[in-house]
């Protein structure tokens, strides 16, 4: 038998009252030498009888149990070398503790050993000082408490300094205090090399404590593996009446929510899950912690709504990009568009691919990207930015960490310096000239940015500059009404979309009646469109790569 085997049962059956019902029903199991095992499973599944037998309480109907190699013999030599070398501690310390004194129920068991009065003294006094017994020695043992009464119980067999410590719930009817001190006690014997065994119904402190579960059910080992092992397994947890441990059902929903990486080891305690949560950097990194620091590879990814209008593409979405790129010259830059139709459109027409964000994430994937800098063209944080994010993240599970950066008008700041590019841009407008933008307008409610925004130029003082919407309010109508009390000599039309395409040419620009530049014309104005997207403004430019920026700092 290979020596690292301390303890093999093998076959084992036994019945309390020779009827049909087995307490151990062909039991086979084997320990290794110091390790600590923790013997799991329902009430009555038969951890006590296995623990009977080992100490040859109990003698099995049938099968073998071997200890150190050799098989135990059941006569009074073979129990007494067993009795000696595999100690059990009890559930309940009343079924153990018979003497008189602490002292003598101490030393009873080893001067049964033969050992002389003067070594078992020696013995006595050192486990006394080893577990703290000290204040209550003298005390008689009915008058202990029940946590004294663990202690000594313990002592009995430590005193012996067995190769096997058997407990049968330790911790059973203890308060926290004398649980943490038995726990302490038990992971002294554990440094010690002994052997422990140890029954329990805790799965927190069995999952943190054990080198190895061994699953009872019915009267055989169901499961024996690494704690990992077992209370991952939620079919063999559920058939022996087992919870999973709390902090490994934490864990998998953090995961689950992206909040960490499920390539993290798993916690074994919650000290530890608290030092994952307290690594993450939350503001706005999902999926990631900062504990993988080594093989980072980092990318950006650019996502816009897309055009298929390529004269203004070039100047708008890929001006932003080589914007975003000389910002950061080391990182890759990744496209994605969030219009399919777009997309589909000039695949046909030019036979170029532009990724999706779906596509672009399973892409960097695939080039090894460890974390990638998201950052929008989007105008507004409307819904098409709420469905970049969620695409983004359905790929959390790959990456060490996604981060958001803001969309155009996202904040106060945003807003004025957003103004401020614009008034540049138009500076040349005299007084009695406006400007109309138009922007697109969602019926998300993030819409409201575009009247708010519309007030604040005339806040600052640009009451000459409105701004109204395709889709939304504020609409053309009331546009209308306010600038015939403005009474301008002219009006100057722009897209406040970071592209100048169809919207731009046909809606707003275009011939149509429906136009605003044919409605503005029927109203008797002087009108002149500049079909010139957002994109194109330096400031506009700026803002959306410190929008970027800010995610690395
Ligand atoms: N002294 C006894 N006399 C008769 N049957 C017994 C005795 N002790 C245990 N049994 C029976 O043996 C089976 C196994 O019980 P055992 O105490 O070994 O289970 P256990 O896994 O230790 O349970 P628990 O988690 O409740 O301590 C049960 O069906 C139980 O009823």
């Amino acid at each position: 038998m290979n020596s690292d085997i301390i303890l093999k049962a093998e076959d084992l059956h036994f019945s309390y009252d020779d009827d049909h019902s087995h307490s151990l029903n062909g039991l086979s199991l084997e320990i290794r030498r110091g390790q600590k095992v923790a013997f799991m499973g329902a009430n009555g599944s038969g951890k006590s009888t296995f623990f009977l037998c080992c100490t040859g309480i109990h003698r099995p109907q049938s099968g073998k149990l071997y200890f150190n190699g050799e098989e135990v013999q059941y006569n009074r030599k073979g129990l007494l070398n067993l009795r000696s070398k595999v100690g059990i501690v009890f559930q309940d310390p009343d079924n153990q503790l018979f003497s008189a004194s602490v002292y003598q129920e101490i030393s009873f068991g080893i001067l049964n050993l033969g050992v002389s009065e003067e070594q078992a003294k020696k013995k006595v006094e050192e486990v006394i000082d080893y577990l703290e017994i000290t204040p209550f020695r003298h005390k008689p043992t009915h008058a202990l408490s029940g946590g004294q009464k663990k202690q000594v119980s313990i002592a009995d067999i430590l005193v012996m300094h067995p190769d096997i410590i058997i407990l049968d719930e330790p911790a059973a009817a203890l308060d926290p205090k004398h649980t943490a001190m038995v726990n302490h006690i038990v992971d002294r014997m554990t440094e010690n090399g002994i052997t422990v065994l140890m029954a329990t119904h805790d799965v927190n402190y069995a999952y943190e404590w054990a080198d190895e579960i061994m699953l009872f059910h019915e009267g055989k080992v169901l499961m024996h593996g690494s704690p990992a092992e077992v209370f991952g397994n939620r079919a063999a947890l559920r058939r022996t009446n087992l919870e999973p441990p709390a902090v490994l059902e934490l864990f998998e929903s953090l995961c689950k929510k992206g909040i960490l990486k499920a390539s993290l080891p798993l916690p074994k305690n919650l000290k530890t899950l608290e030092k994952y949560i307290a690594e993450i950097n939350l503001n706005p990194h999902y999926g990631g912690t900062k504990i993988m620091s080594e093989n980072t590879k980092k990318a950006i990814l650019a996502v816009s709504f897309g055009t298929s209008h390529n004269d203004t593409r070039a100047v708008t979405i890929d001006a932003i990009e080589q914007d975003m790129q000389n910002a950061f010259p080391d990182y890759p830059l990744y496209r994605a568009w969030t219009s399919k139709m777009i997309i589909k459109k000039v695949n046909k027409r030019d036979n170029v691919h532009i990724h999706t964000v779906k596509e672009a994430m399973e892409q960097m994937r695939a080039d090894g990207i460890t974390d990638v800098l998201v950052q929008p063209t989007h105008v507004i944080n409307g819904i098409e930015n709420d469905l970049m994010k969620e695409d983004a993240l359905s790929y959390r599970e790959y990456f060490h960490s996604i981060s958001f950066g803001d969309p155009l008008l996202t904040n106060e700041q945003d807003n004025l310096e957003v103004i401020q590019a614009v008034a540049e841009e138009f500076s040349h407008l005299t007084r009695d000239e406006v400007l109309v933008l138009m922007g697109h307008g969602t019926t998300h409610y993030a819409n409201s940015i575009y009247a708010a925004l519309d007030y604040t130029f005339k806040d600052k003082g640009y009451e000459n500059i409105f701004l109204g919407t395709v889709e939304a309010y504020p609409t053309m109508e009331s546009l209308l009404k306010m600038i015939k009390n403005y009474k301008p000599s002219k009006v100057v039309l722009a897209p406040f979309m970071i592209v100048a395409g169809d919207h731009a040419k046909n809606d707003m620009a275009g011939d149509d009646p429906d136009s605003w530049y044919s409605q503005f014309k029927a109203a008797g104005y002087e009108v002149e469109p500049v079909v010139k997207g957002l994109g194109e403004y330096p400031g506009i430019r700026k803002l959306l790569v410190e929008h970027l920026q800010a995610l690395e700092k």
